[in-house]
């Protein structure tokens, strides 16, 4: 099975006394799932993405599940004595795959994005768009588990900026997680599965979990240690929560996701304790 992987309870200062950019994140990105990040600027979408993709580490809290994952950052360093070729090409044995198909998905790549052109060019001569368009397909080119895309649309082409909205449609459809940031709320917009705002150094969701259908809902009350943060697999199930003391939380849930939700509690660690379930249609 791919790993799943899991923020608890994350946060990340820059500086020892410097202030939480982010703080108590609880994030799960479930293979196959598209996530869309957003927020204002400087809210830290960037500092999210970069801890998402493993090329940063939180200050506290932990990172678990790590998939193999690629990084279109918000700035792709170009500066360096290669090729385009010879750089994805290199890229793609970082990944693991032999130099053969290393050269030959960069190659692929190159044209799919409208760059094939530039193959033998120079990194440090190649203009901004096309400079993206290697930063995009060094990322697309293993493809990874996880992606993650820092405003990656930003610089390409039309018909590129298409290319890689089809690329992140065909990763989940095989399985893999994207998790995104862009600018434009029109990106991608019936697509995500999940949109999150990052706001005061916290994660909002901002849509329903996909999928959780109306109709008859269960309500379970639950105990755990007073401290115990709920699993982020329940929260992502539930349709409500309220915690109604130290470790005590009602949640409602869809009728057709009650056993799933039942199973996550009592397979946590520690399993959390069912105080009652309760179907309120079954009183009629
Ligand atoms: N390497 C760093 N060192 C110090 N402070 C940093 C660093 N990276 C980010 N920050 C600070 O963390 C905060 C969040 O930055 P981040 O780039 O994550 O936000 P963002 O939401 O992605 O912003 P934008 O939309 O402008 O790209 C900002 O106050 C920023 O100045």
């Amino acid at each position: 099975m791919r790993p799943e992987l899991r923020l608890n309870g994350v946060g990340r200062r820059y500086g020892v006394r410097g202030p939480w950019v982010l703080r108590g994140i609880e994030l799960d990105v479930a293979p196959g799932t598209l996530v869309r990040v957003e927020g204002t600027n400087g809210t830290g979408k960037s500092t999210l993405l970069r801890l998402l993709a493993g090329i940063d580490a939180p200050t506290e809290g932990r990172v678990t599940g790590r998939p193999r994952t690629a990084y279109v950052p918000e700035r792709f360093p170009p500066a360096l004595p290669f090729t385009a070729l010879q750089y994805l090409t290199h890229l793609g044995s970082v990944h693991g795959l032999s130099r053969r198909s290393a050269a030959r998905a960069a190659g692929e790549w190159l044209e799919r994005l409208g760059a094939g052109e530039y193959a033998g060019t120079q990194l440090a001569r190649l203009s901004k768009g096309s400079s993206q368009k290697v930063a995009v397909a060094q990322a697309l080119l293993a493809e990874p588990e996880l992606l993650v895309l820092d405003e990656a649309w930003t610089g390409l082409d039309a018909e590129a900026r298409g290319e890689l909205e089809r690329a992140v449609a065909e990763r989940t459809a095989a399985g893999g997680a994207v998790v995104f940031v862009d600018h434009d709320p029109r990106r991608l917009a019936d697509a995500p599965d999940a949109v999150y705002a990052v706001r005061d150094g916290a994660l909002h969701r901002r849509t329903a979990p996909a999928g959780v259908p109306d109709g008859p809902r269960v309500v379970v009350r639950v105990r755990g240690p007073s401290d115990a943060v709920l699993p982020a697999d329940v929260r992502r199930t539930v349709v409500r929560a309220e915690e109604t003391g130290p470790g005590r939380h009602t949640l409602a849930v869809p009728a057709s996701h009650s056993d799933v939700l039942l199973r996550t509690l009592l397979t946590a660690r520690p399993p959390w304790h069912v105080v009652s379930v309760h179907a309120p249609e079954d009183r009629r």
